[in-house]
């Protein structure tokens, strides 16, 4: 089977004010790889050759079966996984461990249930001996930012999971990293609060200017998001498709039930499923310049 993943380009139709992504490189993942060494001293092949560019202010998702490495490689683009092979550059500097121009946000928000809210959303900026003043004004803008301005005083328990886990990402960008990796973030919400913080999100993408790289389970909230979605193959991972969104921004609800929407998502599907076919005669058939391995 070939290694070289799918490309699929097609022509950039976003307005340019909704174009958020620049030509400088913001993570560079060059011939990644990791293996696992249980306690049972068995070893566990889950990611090979991964390499991959992300332009600053570009919003990537990555999709791909259960186990397939997807955490795997944000814990190593977050720095919290140090032992692998290969190389990660951010912004063009090579790098391992913790960087604090990184903010992650996970499936659960984990707030601290004795702090507030705004207290939650100042714990990095106090870790980070972060300028207290400023840090109060930054997180009262990002509360404002995310929907939760008059929430300030509140507790993690008197919010609902969608309000704890916008306090997540306020928190994850109060010490304003320039990117924002995000772990299946709405994974456990239900789907008309994930619809609204899938807006929210893109709301936050685009005042924020954030380079974005999310996992999620859900091939269309993949679309729907994204500038780039990267499929991932099972186990080992590897990445089997990169695929350009040339869909309009800014985006609303209303392109779900577009033809365009649908293609994309049924193709991705078909990658995922491992049944994307080469086009007989040459590539070329669907939505623009499709080029096949
Ligand atoms: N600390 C660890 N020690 C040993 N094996 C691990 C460890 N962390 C992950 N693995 C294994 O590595 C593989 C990839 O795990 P990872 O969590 O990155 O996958 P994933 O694609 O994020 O899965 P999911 O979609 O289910 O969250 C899995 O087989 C997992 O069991």
């Amino acid at each position: 089977m070939s290694m070289t993943p799918t490309i699929l380009e097609f022509p950039p139709t976003s307005s340019s004010a909704w174009r958020a992504s620049t030509d400088s490189i913001a993570v560079s993942l060059q011939d990644v790889s990791k293996i696992y060494a249980t306690a049972s001293g068995e070893t566990i092949n889950a990611l090979h050759g991964i390499s991959l560019d992300i332009r600053a202010q570009e919003f990537v998702s990555v999709i791909g079966a259960s186990g397939c490495g997807k955490t795997t490689l944000l814990r190593i683009i977050g720095g919290l996984e140090t032992q692998y092979n290969g190389n990660l550059l951010l912004t063009g500097s090579k790098r391992s461990g913790p960087n604090k121009d990184i903010g992650i946000v996970f499936q659960d928000a984990n707030l601290l249930p004795w702090r507030t809210v705004l207290q939650n959303v100042l714990l990095p900026a106090q870790v980070l001996k972060l300028d207290r003043k400023q840090a109060i004004e930054r997180a009262f803008w990002l509360l404002d930012l995310v929907g939760l301005k008059g929430f300030e005083k509140k507790y993690p328990f008197e919010l609902s999971g969608g309000m704890r886990q916008r306090v997540a990402i306020a928190r994850a960008l109060i010490h304003d990293p320039s990117v924002l990796l995000m772990d299946e973030p709405f994974g456990a919400l239900d789907a008309l609060t994930r619809e609204h913080m899938n807006l929210e999100l893109l709301k936050i993408w685009h005042s924020a200017r954030k380079t974005v790289f999310m996992i999620t389970h859900s091939i269309s909230e993949a679309v729907f998001m994204s500038d780039r979605v990267i499929v991932m193959s099972p186990r080992p991972g590897r990445i089997i498709a990169d695929v350009t969104i040339g869909l309009q921004r800014p985006r609303n609800l209303d392109l779900l039930s577009e033809a365009a929407f649908g293609d994309y998502t049924r193709r991705l599907r078909h990658l995922l499923d491992g049944d994307e076919k080469k086009p007989e005669g040459g590539a070329g058939v669907v939505l623009g310049r499709v080029q096949y391995d």
